[in-house]
């Protein structure tokens, strides 16, 4: 706290600018209703303010530039209109609390000092000069986040460094107006503060951390200079949020030239997606775009294919251990996870440009039309120095051709003298008459015949009149004919079109059929081991209409490299978070759809529970080699804020290296073991927990088990025990919501709780070293509780660690 003298003062500049930001407000107010409604309205009469008329070349020039006239107009409008709304909605949003944070700067060479008050948005004094607010984003107000009082320098957007001293840092609590706080700090940033935010309650929504960023998330936020980005950061240590303030500053740093829509966010589930979904609001910014890998690959393969998702993949990993081919998966996981696999295929596609392309045969009602023998052959008779891609467009070009020719060829076949006789009248006259309405209209018709023949003709793609008089009957009979045939074919042209002549399915399952050939294209590394049991565990899938997970990514990665790549070069930022989920393989993958994008990865390795997942920081890491070393920048994140010291003490004895983790010193109840005897004991234990953390106020509780069979069993255990209001949260659950939930540890990943209750920490559950990163991500979910439970023995997960870190019941 300040001295009294000071605190006056404060309370006195408050005052003064919260004046001026209602004066403000209530200026803009009617402006912005009132701009709006001249806006709709202008629009609404825009056609009425324009004189159409086109009877002279005159009219319609004046036409034309009374209708641009309007449009400016309106445009002007509606860009005023957006302006005064933005910096209406800044003054709003500035309203409850317009700064919390301060700093007395002496640049060198001056005498006098300037406060810099620090808020989520700027605000300019009377004399439309001097800054009463800057906006955290400014380079001024990032040495608020990185220096403590002392030297301190920051860069112009010039890119002129400006040197100085800071006399003074200084952090506020205002709400709704009124000065509740005012610290001074010293080296980090009030830590009275973030033990007051970090304290709080699970909101069922991520919340902007803009007042207590710290030095080493601020690094995060304001990098402008890497390509690509990794951040390293234990569970809880700020990864996503720093991520979205990083959103937020690029918005602002960029505000003329990028837009929220050209950057996307990865994320590990939709649940999640909700679950940050307001933080950008919040902050006076648009959302980014959000999306799941997965949903990519669905867009990318289209509904043709039956594709397993990651969850189900986990699902499999986990429930069948020990089964027979097991094992075999994992390693197929691994290896299609693997650059050396990318590398493979791209050996096996040059490949094919000298032999072994796969096409399927064109048919029509089961008979070929145009074989794949034929396809190969042409394919291959082309010039083998041009692109594989190009070469496949160049045959679909030919297959057009070839098909119009066997169109025409078709209209004599039996089939369509059947299709004839069996159009009903209605059908006949439609068709007939449709078309001689087309060739007629706006034509008084005397000639019957004229008319036709030029219908004819045109289709025909020959002269008209040329011909002899023609019976209408049998002309218009060869009219249906075509028509039928030409709809017959249409479906033909679709698949060309489409390149669905590509057999991009054999080619793929060509690599699990043919080891020797397979062996060469590997070289030196060889195959993995179960090959054999690969091959057939994905052929079969293969034949079943089906992808497994790990398959998904290489085979579209095959397609595009034998049909053309797919890239996105409108999105300039993207962001990976839960980044140890990706293999090296995607990794490349996005690099190449994204081709102008700088890339933020965000993960946790101590987190990583799916088996494809990559080590983020590591010497030999496939993310260094991504962009080249020079071009990229680790950050590595130790400090946990999410949950109390005595969670993260917990938590981070259960990882090998753990110790490196530091807690934020915020304290709460040790975590605690339940030890039941028999399922019906632990469950009734969790029913009187839950009901007692509930009646303690803790708003978000969450049952978190290993895997979705155990959630629907937790679920009915429960109820069983009188619980039957607990939701369950499945892969697809959208919106995320308060209240107490079950939910399995994968899709807990990213988001937090009040209290954590682990369902069954007994070996029978947890009992494989595999698991450790699942369990550690589901206890790291906690914020202020954590419960486990388990009837018999322990998880030997917890063997590790002092039993003086935890409480037993
Ligand atoms: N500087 C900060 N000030 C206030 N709160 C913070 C700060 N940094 C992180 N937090 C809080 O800590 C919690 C964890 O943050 P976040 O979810 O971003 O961590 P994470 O590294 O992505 O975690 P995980 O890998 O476990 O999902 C959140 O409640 C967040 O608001």
């Amino acid at each position: 706290m300040v001295e009294e003298q000071e605190w006056v003062e404060e309370e006195r500049r408050l005052k003064r600018v919260e004046a001026l930001l209602q004066e403000r407000i209530g200026e803009l107010e009617p402006l912005v209703g009132g701009l709006r409604e001249q806006a709709s309205e202008l629009r609404k009469r825009f056609w009425e303010e324009v004189t159409v008329n086109a009877s002279t070349p005159e009219d319609f020039e004046e036409t034309f530039y009374s209708i641009r006239q309007q449009e400016a107009l309106l445009s002007e409008r509606e860009r005023s209109h957006q302006l005064r709304r933005r910096q209406w909605n800044s003054l709003k949003r500035l309203a409850p609390s317009p700064y919390f944070g301060r700093i007395d700067v002496q640049e060198a060479g001056q005498s006098g000092e300037e406060a810099i008050y620090i808020g989520v948005a700027s605000l300019l004094g009377t004399d439309e000069m001097s800054f009463l607010i800057y906006d955290w984003r400014t380079p001024v107000a990032g040495m608020y986040y990185d220096y403590s009082p002392g030297p301190c320098a920051y860069e112009t957007p010039g890119g002129e460094r400006i040197e100085g001293t800071m006399k003074r840092k200084r952090q506020y609590r205002i709400r709704d107006g009124r000065l509740l706080d005012v610290f001074d700090t010293g080296v980090t940033i009030g830590d009275e503060l973030l033990q007051q935010v970090l304290g709080q309650d699970a909101d069922n929504r991520m919340r902007s951390i803009v007042a207590t960023i710290q030095r080493e998330q601020n690094a995060i936020i304001r990098d402008d200079h890497s390509r690509l980005l990794v951040v390293q950061g234990a569970a809880g240590s700020g990864k996503t949020s720093a991520a979205l303030q990083r959103i937020a500053y690029l918005l602002y740093k960029h505000r003329d030239r990028l837009r929220a829509d050209q950057i996307v966010l990865f994320s590990p589930n939709p649940l999640f997606n909700s679950y940050v979904s307001t933080v950008l609001p919040e902050l006076g910014e648009e959302n980014m775009q959000q999306t799941t890998f997965q949903e990519y690959l669905e867009y990318g393969l289209g509904k043709q294919w039956r594709m397993e998702d990651p969850f189900d993949q986990m699902e499999y990993l986990l429930t069948a251990v020990g089964e027979p081919g097991h094992e075999a998966r994992l390693a197929g996981i691994r290896y299609k996870a693997s650059e050396a696999y990318l590398e493979a295929l791209q050996g096996y596609a040059d490949r094919l440009a000298a032999e072994g392309m796969c096409f399927l045969d064109l048919r029509l009602d089961g008979r070929v039309l145009i074989g794949a023998d034929e396809m190969a052959a042409r394919f291959y008779a082309g010039d083998a120095s041009v692109r594989l891609p190009n070469r496949i467009a160049l045959l679909r070009e030919w297959l057009l051709r070839r098909l119009r020719q066997l169109e025409r060829k078709e209209r004599e076949a039996s089939w369509v003298e059947e299709e004839l006789d069996y159009l009903d009248k209605d059908q006949y006259d439609a068709v007939s008459g449709e078309l001689l309405r087309k060739y007629r209209r706006d034509r008084p018709v005397f000639d019957f015949t004229t008319e036709y023949l030029e219908a004819y003709g045109e289709l025909e793609g020959t002269e008209q009149g040329e011909a002899e008089v023609f019976d209408f009957a049998e002309q218009e009979e060869e009219l249906l004919r075509k028509l039928i045939v030409h709809a017959k074919f249409k479906p033909l042209r679709r698949q060309v079109k489409r390149l669905a002549f590509v057999d991009a399915a054999g080619l793929y399952a060509r690599i699990f059929t043919e080891e020797t050939s397979y062996r060469t294209l590997t070289g030196a590394a060889g195959v993995p081991g179960h090959w054999p049991e690969i091959c057939a565990q994905t052929l079969e899938k293969l034949e079943q209409g089906g992808l497994f997970h790990e398959d998904a990514t290489p085979f579209l990665y095959l397609k595009e490299l034998v049909e053309g790549v797919r890239t996105n070069t409108e999105v300039r930022h993207l962001f990976v978070d839960e980044g140890q989920d990706y293999s090296a393989f995607q990794y490349r993958f996005l690099r190449r759809l994204f081709p102008r994008a700088r890339m933020t990865v965000l993960g946790d390795f101590g987190q990583a529970i799916f088996a494809q997942s990559t080590n983020l920081n590591e010497a030999d890491s496939p993310l260094l080699r991504l962009y080249g070393e020079a071009d990229t920048r680790i950050i590595e994140l130790l400090r946990s804020y999410r949950s109390t010291r005595e969670i993260v003490e917990f938590t981070r004895a259960l990882l090998p290296g753990g110790e490196g983790i530091i807690p934020f010193d915020r304290s709460g109840g040790k975590p605690c073991v339940v030890r039941r005897t028999g399922a019906g004991e632990r469950n009734a234990a969790i029913a009187a927990d839950l009901a007692a953390l509930e009646a303690a106020g803790f708003g978000s509780v969450a049952v978190i088990t290993k895997t979705a069979a155990e959630s629907r069993e937790a679920l009915e255990a429960l109820a069983n025990e009188g619980r039957e209001d607990l939701r369950l949260v499945t892969k697809e659950t959208l919106a995320f919501e308060k209240g107490t939930v079950v939910i399995p540890a994968y899709l807990a990943k990213g988001i937090e709780f009040d209290a954590v209750l682990i369902y069954n920490a007994s070996p029978a559950v947890y009992g494989r070293e595999s698991e450790r990163k699942l369990f550690y991500t589901a206890c790291t979910r906690a914020m202020h509780r954590l419960l486990l439970y388990m009837d018999g023995g322990w998880t030997p997960l917890l063997d590790g660690v002092s039993a003086e870190l935890y409480e037993s019941r």
